[in-house]
């Protein structure tokens, strides 16, 4: 495949050296480092795909030039969702292809899953509060995590005591804490706490290198090509 990187920090990089060894040819890399390489300087005929993880800032914009480019994009950037919806119709009035996910690991969307299940089980149950918490290095810029948002989500679903999240340690019984740590190189761990006055129940996931979020990110551009739509990770592992 014909890859365009937009975001050549540390995934970018991790991206376009895993690429490399499986075969994939680099078209092009969009970053603040090369200043004179544009988005709209490709097109589908250059591109087979777009892998985008950048900035907060940026992602919104950079989806939005991919799609109207004609090329589909794979995003991973975190902290943009609030635009999502305006993506979405974009990506729908250009019959384009956009795939997102908050986290690309397999294992930690697996971690997704169990945590929709733990959830709605305690809701069965009854008896336990719960908390979200992640871990991350200190150069990550937004917070919560994208993950934790995911996860939050997920549980605001199925355990309907908790109908909002807030990123506070002191709440209200139907707020669900979602706390943020930032320490040395963590790469990014999330903790999800059952605790009653009897026990404790968690799920964790902790990310010992970038390599799951890489090959996640890599294996939805090769499964996105030929395909029209808004996809996730549920989409691609059939969760
Ligand atoms: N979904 C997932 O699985 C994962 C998501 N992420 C998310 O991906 C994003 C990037 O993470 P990471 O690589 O660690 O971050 P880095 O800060 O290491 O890299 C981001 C890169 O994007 C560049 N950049 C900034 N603005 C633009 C722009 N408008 N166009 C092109 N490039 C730009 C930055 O340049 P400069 O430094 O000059 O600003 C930098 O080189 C974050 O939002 C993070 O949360 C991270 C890991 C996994
Ligand atoms: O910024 C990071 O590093 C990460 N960001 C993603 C997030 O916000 O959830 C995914 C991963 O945890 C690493």
């Amino acid at each position: 495949m014909k890859l365009l990187l937009i975001g050549h920090g540390k995934m970018g990089k991790a991206i376009e050296a895993q690429a490399i060894a499986r075969g994939h040819q680099i078209a092009g890399i969009v970053d603040p480092s090369r200043p004179g390489v544009h988005i709209s300087d490709f097109d589908a005929t250059s591109v087979d795909a777009a892998i985008e993880f950048t900035h907060p800032d940026a992602a919104f914009a950079n989806v939005m030039a991919c799609l109207q480019q004609g090329l589909p994009v794979v995003c991973g950037s975190t902290g943009w969702l609030h635009h999502f919806p305006e993506a979405r119709d974009l990506c729908k009035e250009t019959g384009g292809a956009l795939f997102y996910a908050s986290n690309y690991s397999v294992g930690v969307n697996l971690f997704f899953h169990f945590n929709e299940y733990i959830a709605a089980k305690m809701h069965q149950f009854g008896g336990y509060d719960v908390q979200v918490r992640e871990i991350h290095h200190t150069q990550k810029v937004d917070q919560p995590s994208g993950t934790a948002l995911t996860a939050a989500e997920g549980i605001i679903r199925h355990f309907p005591a908790k109908t909002m999240w807030r990123n506070e340690p002191s709440q209200a019984d139907h707020e669900l804490a979602v706390l943020s740590e930032r320490t040395g190189s963590v790469v990014g761990t999330h903790i999800v706490t059952y605790s009653s006055e009897a026990d404790t129940i968690e799920l964790k996931h902790e990310a010992h290198t970038r390599d799951g979020f890489v090959q996640g990110a890599l294996l939805a551009a090769e499964w996105l090509v030929g395909r029209k739509g808004v996809f996730g990770m549920k989409d691609m592992l059939g969760l």
